[in-house]
Formats: C-alpha cells, structure tokens, sequence
C-alpha cells in the first residue's frame, strides 16, 4: 500500500500521504493505525459499474470518510439506524460527490475527482465527450494542460477567476450577474445529480443530506438546491466536514472490537 501510494499510480491526491503519515507513527510509537474510508471505498451496485463501452471501467472514487460519517449523523437526527435508511449525500467542497446511500452502502455516486459529476469550485465535472476528444488531439493543449481542465484549473475556478465560493457570494451580493449565474449552474448540476440518485433509489429517499463548506451557504447554494430538490425528500444540512472525528471513531471501533481491520488487498486496485 505504501509504494502504491508513493508512486501516485492511481492518481494524485492529497490522502496519497494519510497511510505514509499513520504508517510514521505506527514506527515511532509502536502502535497500530488504520485506514478509514478512504477515497476508494467500493461499494457499487452491478448496475452502477457499467460505463457505455466494456474497456471503459467506472471507479468508486468520492468522500467517502465524510460522506459515511454524515449519513450516520443524519440517520441519528432521524431516530434511525444508517443501514435503515436511504439517503442521497451531497458533498460539496473543492470537489463534489453526490452519493446514493442505500441501507448503509453507498450503491451508486460519481467518480468526484476523474471528470464526473457536476461542475464544482475546481473541478470540471463530466464534460462533452465528442468535444473533450476533438480539444486533445487539437495539438493546442499537453496532457498536463487537458488533466488541468478537469482537476485543479476547471469548473468554477475557470469561470470566474476563483475557488472562493465565499468571494463568489460576495460578487452576487454586489451585483455581479455572470458570477450569479455561474454559482447557480453549479446548483443547477449538483440538484440534477441528486434526481438521478433519487432514481437509483427508486425514490424511497429518507433525506438529501448537504454537507461539505458550500453547505455552510444557506442564502445561495442551499436555498437554491432547497428549491430543485425538496420534492424529493426532507433537506438535512451538516455544514462542513466531521472527518477528523470520523477517523478517530474508525480507529477506537477497530480498538474496541466493534469492527473487524479489514486486510488491504492490492490486486483490486490493478485497472
Ligand atoms: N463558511 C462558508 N460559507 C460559504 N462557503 C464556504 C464556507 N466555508 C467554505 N466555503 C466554501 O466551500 C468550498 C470548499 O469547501 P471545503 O473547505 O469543504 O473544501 P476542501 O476541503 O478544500 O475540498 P474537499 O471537500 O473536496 O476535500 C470553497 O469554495 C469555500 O469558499
Ligand atoms: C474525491 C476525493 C476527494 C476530493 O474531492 O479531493
């Protein structure tokens, strides 16, 4: 796991370094560390594996440490257990996932950081795919530059000159109709992506579950995600993240023997 995550052979990411950091302390202090939820949790459905063309394989890449952790939150907040009840969880950060929660797997969400999804603050989200071909064999971009447009330099941050979405509100406050409009696209995509999850559970949906920093965004991006989604189920907000409590609460589990360490297993990763 060290090595693979060393070498960034399945991409480059900043929880690349979580397993290098534990793996630190387990040396120096002689104890143990775990892994929880991480990136690459996988728990898809059959159905949710197929991409549109058999060498093309979809991958469950998403947040998954927050979004496991805010769906028990939100099950709690319902008096109910998290593998009683059905939720869609929209996490939404620099990257945005959108995870349908069925009793307690995650059956069906996109793939947050490769291009799939709804456009976020940095990230382009499934983009046009005659068009994305035609602008890589165009010679006017380098690789680097096309992996750029989809991770790190697209979405919002290419639109309106900034991540923020903190400064974007500011904009729309002071009149700026183009960030108005940009900032309720993004809504616009993430509420689609909520109705497809809303049919992957067939639409026995207990909550939508908003979380990640634009859900501390009550005036904009939650009253508009309010306004297209609220048909479907209850809106429950949990703004931020509780990952940190998340990985603590994964480890004492292990400790205290709630849950069994599952072993890491290498050969799933090689696609
Ligand atoms: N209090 C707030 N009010 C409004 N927007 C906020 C607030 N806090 C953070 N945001 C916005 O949320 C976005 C990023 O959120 P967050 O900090 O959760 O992302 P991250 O942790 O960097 O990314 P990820 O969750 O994908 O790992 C930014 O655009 C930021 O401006
Ligand atoms: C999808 C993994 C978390 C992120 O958005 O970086």
């Amino acid at each position: 796991m060290l090595e693979l995550l060393k070498s960034a052979k399945n991409g480059e990411h900043a929880s690349n370094l979580g397993a290098l950091i534990a793996y630190e302390f387990t040396r120096k202090y002689d104890i143990p560390s775990f892994i929880v939820d991480p990136v690459v949790v996988d728990e898809l459905e059959p159905l949710a594996r197929y991409t549109g063309h058999p060498i093309f394989r979809r991958k469950s890449i998403f947040h998954a440490l927050n979004q496991k952790a805010t769906a028990r939150n939100a099950a709690a907040q319902l008096g109910k257990n998290y593998e009683d009840v059905n939720l869609i969880v929209v996490h939404m950060g620099g990257g945005i996932s959108i995870g349908a929660h069925r009793k307690g797997k995650v059956v069906n969400v996109n793939n947050a950081l490769d291009g799939d999804g709804p456009f976020t603050p940095e990230r382009s989200g499934t983009l046009p795919l005659t068009q994305l071909i035609d602008l890589c064999f165009s010679g006017k971009y380098t690789f680097d530059q096309m992996k750029k447009k989809i991770k790190g330099a697209g979405g919002m941050v290419d639109y309106l000159g900034t991540n923020d979405a903190m400064t974007v509100q500011e904009r729309i406050r002071n009149g700026d109709k183009e960030a108005e409009l940009v900032y309720k696209a993004m809504a616009y995509q993430i509420a689609k992506w909520v109705g497809r999850m809303a049919a992957v559970l067939k639409g026995e949906v207990d909550a939508i579950v908003l979380t990640g920093g634009l859900a501390y965004d009550k005036e904009f991006m939650v009253r508009w995600l309010t306004e297209y989604t609220s048909f479907i189920a209850p809106i429950l907000i949990f703004p931020g993240g509780d990952e940190e409590r998340a990985l603590a609460m994964g480890g004492l589990r292990v400790l205290r023997g709630q849950e069994k360490a599952k072993t890491y297993w290498e050969n799933v990763l090689q696609f």
